[in-house]
């Protein structure tokens, strides 16, 4: 379905669209089988795609039919940048979009056909993101698998039927990398005032984080095992989970924010 003939076009090359771009480039992915229209990429994408041979257009390219139209620049700038975008699809274009709040139906009366809409995470960049996906009747089995494949470079991918669904997916998991790096900020301040310097309560935070997150990776217990593991009776965690686990401590917190992140994302949509 991608090919050097109709190639993956990636709409914006920028946090998201960077991060699964270089996700299959490391996959290694056919170059000659992508191409990027991004009127100003970030510095370090303009180097990545001249070092990998990746053809970069400021506006889409005359001749060219896209076996997937990657979508990735903000929702708030959809509505300006479809129509000249139109000449890149034909009849058998996937349209792939990763914009938060940006519906099926919304692509249908704008490009037609087939599509799939996403929602990943910035930490594609490194193979570990996680997607959430779902797809409308015009897209076959087949197309349906190549993205899975493509999809499936970056992270696990999570296919729903109910498009609704994917509001409550973009406050988990698209959002969600941004709530684990303000927990290490937090964890970083916290330590300061107990006594620590800056940049050394930095350094166990960020550890802390990255060494949690790696060691629920590769372990087959449930997280809440794993947290009872660290909790001695009477100890140190449990004095701080008595605080955070308080019927005012974080799970209110994220009820509220996570709805926060979902009403935002149904409300792009418009
Ligand atoms: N950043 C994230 O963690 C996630 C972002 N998303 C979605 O990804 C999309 C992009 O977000 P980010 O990558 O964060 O934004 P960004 O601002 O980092 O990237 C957007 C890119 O689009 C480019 N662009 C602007 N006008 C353009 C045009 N006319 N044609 C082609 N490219 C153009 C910009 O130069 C920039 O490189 C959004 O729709 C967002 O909802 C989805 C999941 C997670
Ligand atoms: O903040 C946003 O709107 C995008 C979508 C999910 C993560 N970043």
């Amino acid at each position: 379905m991608i090919s050097p003939g109709t190639p993956l076009v990636l709409v914006g090359a920028g946090n998201m669209g960077g991060a699964m771009l270089s996700g299959w480039l490391d996959a290694g992915t056919d170059p000659a089988a992508i191409v990027v229209i991004d009127p100003k990429p970030p510095e370090a994408m303009v180097e990545r795609l001249a070092n990998a041979g990746v053809r970069c257009e400021a506006s889409a390219p005359q001749g060219v039919t896209a076996g997937i139209l990657m979508l990735a620049v903000k929702p708030q700038i959809m509505d300006a940048v479809l129509p000249g975008l139109k000449g890149l699809v034909g009849p058998d274009t996937v349209s792939l979009s990763v914009a938060a709040g940006k519906t099926i139906s919304y692509f249908e009366e704008r490009l037609g056909g087939a599509v799939v809409r996403t929602i990943p995470n910035t930490p594609a960049m490194v193979g570990r993101g996680i997607t959430g996906a779902v797809a409308n009747a015009a897209v076959s089995a087949e197309a349906k698998a190549e993205i899975d494949r493509l999809l499936s470079v970056c992270g696990p991918v999570e296919w729903v039927e109910d498009e609704a669904m994917i509001d409550a997916i973009t406050a988990v998991s698209g959002s969600g990398p941004a709530y684990v790096f303000y927990l290490v900020e937090c964890m970083a301040e916290a330590g300061r005032k107990c006594g620590l310097p800056a940049d050394l309560a930095m350094r166990l935070a960020r550890e802390t984080v990255t060494g949690a997150g790696e060691l629920m990776h590769r372990s087959p217990s449930e997280a809440e095992t794993l947290r009872q593991n660290v909790t001695s009776p009477n100890g140190t965690t449990a004095a701080a989970l008595s605080v955070l686990m308080a019927e005012d401590g974080i799970q209110p917190v994220f009820d509220k924010a996570l709805k926060a992140a979902a009403d935002r994302s149904r409300e792009l949509a418009s």
